[in-house]
């Protein structure tokens, strides 16, 4: 079996971004091995990132002729800037408007028919536990499901499906197999990078990073991919979207002013590079007590439904802020796999139904992935 200092060897057979062995350059950020599997993230300069791809792809070549590899999957990261706790700062950080790199179509998307959006226009509004539940309740109506967490910011897939294990590399050793739970198919840079690893991701690398876990996986037939994206609507976000080639955006918001003004740039930014929006839902809209299970609108709710018809799009909902739902979530045990039939499911749910009623109105589009 190989290990670490094997690993290493086998980098320092690839130049690094300066031209030196790689792992002599102080490059190589995180190695993790699992398995017969290696995983292994290399930190580079965001004015590199487009440079820096074909010494990706050599490392990954590299790593698989060691003896005992089964696969190898090599990312590309940011470090952060000494102490910040931030992104590096300078033109250099500037994010990706455009594609890191030239156009290609991922072999494992030829059999999804459809890409869906989860977005919200700023963190914590519960992006990920609605995606999360309406993946599960998209499975649960018979439609095969896919979930990728392209939160590269902060993913959280592996803890709301509560998976540790990492995905299983193909035969040919090229993409990787997605895990598996609830019915749908699933991959998270999660599963990848230590979630402990202090990694700061900057334009290109995310949409590199975003653009590998889109391509290199096989996806195999899925009627919906559901996308998590990464909260906000900046550069990065903006670039998703419009490269994604998705058909569709679901924007999630809670009902407090703030969190509104934000959701109003997440349907301009869909608007921007015409995917059409779904609709809005409406997360933590009022809270429901454990105990009596009185409702309290504890926000002025309703606030994303006028926001919905000021921008002429569908409603799609509310969800309450709800202890189950919380619980749920952070224990790996999404409400839609646990309790699909109790009232806090039921938005979740409905959500489902209107996504696949949605969809399932048009003319089926395949996707045209033109980033990575
Ligand atoms: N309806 C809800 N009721 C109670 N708690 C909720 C609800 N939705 C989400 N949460 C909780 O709120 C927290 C944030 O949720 P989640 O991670 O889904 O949000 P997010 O918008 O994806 O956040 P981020 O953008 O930071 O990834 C989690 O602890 C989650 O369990």
């Amino acid at each position: 079996m190989f290990n670490n200092d094997d690993v290493m060897a086998a980098l320092n057979g690839v130049a690094g971004p300066d031209g030196r062995p790689l792992a002599e350059t102080g490059a190589v950020s995180g190695v993790s091995i699992r398995g017969g599997k290696v995983f292994v993230s290399i930190a580079v300069a965001p004015d590199q990132a487009n440079a820096a791809e074909p010494m990706r792809v050599a490392a990954e070549a590299a790593l698989r002729r060691l003896p005992g590899v089964a696969g190898a999957t090599v990312v590309l990261t940011a470090e952060r800037a000494p102490g910040s706790g931030q992104v590096a700062s300078g033109p250099a950080a500037a994010p990706a408007r455009q594609p890191a790199h030239p156009a290609s179509k991922g072999p494992g998307l030829e059999g999804v028919k459809r890409v869906i959006a989860v977005s919200s226009g700023k963190g914590g509004v519960g992006k990920s536990t609605t995606a999360a539940n309406l993946a599960i309740g998209l499975a649960r109506l018979g439609l095969k499901i896919g979930l990728l967490d392209a939160d590269v910011f902060g993913p959280s897939v592996p803890k709301l499906f509560a998976l540790e294990e990492k995905p299983e590399t193909s035969a040919d050793g090229k993409s990787m197999i997605p895990l598996e739970k609830y019915g749908v198919k699933l991959m998270s840079i999660g599963f990848l990078v230590a979630q402990d690893q202090a990694v700061v991701w900057r334009g290109p690398m995310v949409m590199s990073a975003i653009s590998q876990l889109l391509r290199d996986v096989t996806w195999g037939e899925l009627d919906i991919l559901v996308v998590d994206m990464p909260p906000g609507t900046g550069d990065v976000q903006l670039s998703l979207a419009q490269n994604a080639s998705l058909s569709g955006a679901i924007v999630v918001s809670t009902p407090q002013d703030l969190a509104l003004i934000d959701a109003r740039r997440g349907i301009n930014m869909f608007n921007q590079v015409n995917v059409p929006i779904l609709g809005v839902f409406e997360n933590m809209s009022y809270f429901l007590c454990p105990h009596c299970g009185g409702r309290t609108e504890i926000f002025a709710h309703g606030g994303a439904k006028a926001a919905a018809e000021q921008a002429g799009v569908p409603f799609l909902g509310e969800a309450p802020l709800d202890m189950a739902i919380r619980e749920g979530s952070d224990a790996g045990r999404p409400v839609m796999a646990f309790a699909p039939e109790s009232p806090q499911a039921a938005p979740y749910l409905a959500l489902a139904e209107k996504v696949r009623d949605a969809v399932a109105a048009e003319a089926p589009k395949g996707p045209k992935i033109t980033i990575g």
